[in-house]
């Protein structure tokens, strides 16, 4: 999978508006919070599953509610399409915790 450009990462970020872009590193990273540990680990339970499915896997870590995410495509060294696909999926799990 390609590395994206700065424009093309400029452009899809922008339909991630809660994700922020480390353009040094060639990652994006959100915090998401939950009514408890429990939602918390749900949530990372699915995008464990999600994750294994695409091989495409998340640095991450969980405090309480709190799971902090980082997507970078190791394989590329920077951003790609892989990455902005399992934030999207990410987002729209989170969507359903309400
Ligand atoms: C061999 C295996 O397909 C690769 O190592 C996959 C696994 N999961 C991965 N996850 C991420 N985030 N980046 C990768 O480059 C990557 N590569």
């Amino acid at each position: 999978m390609e590395k994206l450009s700065a424009e093309a990462a400029a452009g899809l970020l922008a339909s991630l508006p809660h994700w922020t872009h480390d353009a040094q590193r060639g990652a994006i990273r959100r915090q998401y919070r939950f009514a408890d540990f429990a939602q918390a680990f749900a949530f990372m339970t699915q995008i464990a599953l999600t994750a294994e499915k695409r091989d495409h896997h998340p640095e991450w870590s969980n405090v309480y509610d709190r799971v902090d995410i980082t997507l970078t495509t190791h394989d590329a060294g920077g951003l790609t399409q892989l990455d902005i696909d399992l934030a999207r999926a990410a987002d729209e799990a989170f969507a359903r915790f309400g």
